[in-house]
Order: C-alpha cells, then structure tokens, then sequence
C-alpha cells in the first residue's frame, strides 16, 4: 500500500500544472481548447467528445512526463536491442522524457502542438512505444486510468470556470518553462495565474 502512495505522488497535479503552462505560454491553444470545454459543457456533451482536450493532455505528457524514467527492470537472458547486446541481469531503465522528444518519432518535438495527436490513434496506454508516460508491459502503471481522470476532471473544470492570466505583466513567451530534476519533473517555480470567473452566456 505504502508503495502505492509513493507512486501516486503528485503526478496528476504536477500534469495538470504543466499542461496549464504549455496553455498559458500558446494562448491561441488555451482558446481553442477553452472553446471546446465550454461548446461541450453548455451544451451537455460527453467527456468523451472532448478531443482538442485529449490531444492537449496527451502533448503535455509527451513533453513533460510527470515520471521520466521506468522504474528498472532486468532480464533473465541475454538479448540484441538495436544492435546493443544488453546481458541477462543488467539493470535497464528507460527515459520516458527522452523518448517523447526523439526526432526520429516526432516532428517539432520541443514544441507544442496538440494537433499533432487529432489525426492519429497514438495514445498513452503502453502500447505506443514512441509516447510512455506511464510505461509499458507487466510494470505498466497500475493508476493511469484513475491519475487521468482527475487530469482531465481538473483541467475540465479549470478551463471551463475561468479565463487565466499572467500576473505582473509577463507575457507568454516569457513564462519560465525550467524543470525540477528529481524522481518527478515537476516546474522548478511554481506556477502563479490569475483566475477570471466565467459565465456561460
Ligand atoms: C498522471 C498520473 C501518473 C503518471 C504520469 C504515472 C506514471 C507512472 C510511471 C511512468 C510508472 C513506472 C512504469 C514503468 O516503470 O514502466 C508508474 C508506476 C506506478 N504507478 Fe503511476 N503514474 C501516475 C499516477 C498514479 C496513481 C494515481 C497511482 C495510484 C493510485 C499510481 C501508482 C503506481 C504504482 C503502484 C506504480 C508501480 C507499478 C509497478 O512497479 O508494478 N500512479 N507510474
């Protein structure tokens, strides 16, 4: 159980925290995805419909996985990756955020671009290689579809109820976008908007 705690973490904020970065630093992407949200819930749709929003959540992850690096993992054999010879009982671990950003998958990989996710199936369950923010196999993360629920259930509501801005005047192109090292890649300074109620017409 205790694992468990450990391993849930703060990944689900600390998604949500980025994803309202990437929004706030493209404003043209925080509107189409406002527009989304708000058409959907003022007029009773499913969450499921939400497309743009699920091509935003999935580019966050893609750029900045809450968990860059698998946990290890050790073969019982020998075996040939790529040409690499990796002998049995060598410790691997796979760095998720190098993936996500590997030019030979992803075209512009240090921007963000949602669109990129509208016109394909690529998704973040583990079983598309070049985008594993919760892993993949046997060791897959066991809370992916409770951690994205309440990603997508928080920014639903964040996006919906408020318009945001930037206090003391800084502009999108200057949001700081540094990242803490650590076990979860977190910002390194907090993340501070100013929330403007909406009301549905
Ligand atoms: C956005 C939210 C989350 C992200 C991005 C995330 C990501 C990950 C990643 C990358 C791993 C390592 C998988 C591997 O080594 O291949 C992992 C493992 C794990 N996660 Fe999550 N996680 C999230 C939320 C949660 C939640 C909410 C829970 C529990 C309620 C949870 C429980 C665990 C556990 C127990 C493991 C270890 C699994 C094992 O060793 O077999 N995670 N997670």
């Amino acid at each position: 159980m205790c694992d468990v705690f450990v391993a849930a973490g703060d990944s689900s904020p600390i998604a949500v925290e980025w994803t309202m970065s990437e929004l706030m630093k493209n404003p043209e992407k925080m509107e189409k995805v406002q527009r989304e949200v708000r058409h959907f819930f003022d007029k009773r749709g499913e969450v499921n419909e939400l497309k743009y929003l699920k091509s935003v959540v999935k580019e966050t992850f893609r750029l900045h996985p809450p968990a860059a690096l698998s946990l290890p993992r050790e073969g019982p054999e020998t075996v040939v990756v790529n040409g690499y010879q990796i002998p049995s009982r060598t410790r691997v671990i796979v760095n998720y955020w190098a993936i996500g950003r590997d030019p030979s998958h992803w075209t512009q990989p240090n921007q963000f671009i949602p669109e990129r996710f509208l016109d394909t199936c690529i998704d973040y369950r583990g079983f598309d290689f070049q985008l594993l923010p919760f892993g993949s196999g046997r060791r897959v993360c066991p809370g992916m579809n409770y951690g994205t629920a309440v990603v997508y259930s928080l920014l639903a509501n964040l996006l919906y109820r408020f318009n945001w801005e930037l206090p003391n005047q800084i502009k999108p192109q200057d949001l700081d976008m540094s990242e803490n090292f650590g076990g979860a890649i977190s910002r390194k300074k907090n993340l501070y908007l100013i929330p403007i109620p909406y009301h549905a017409p």
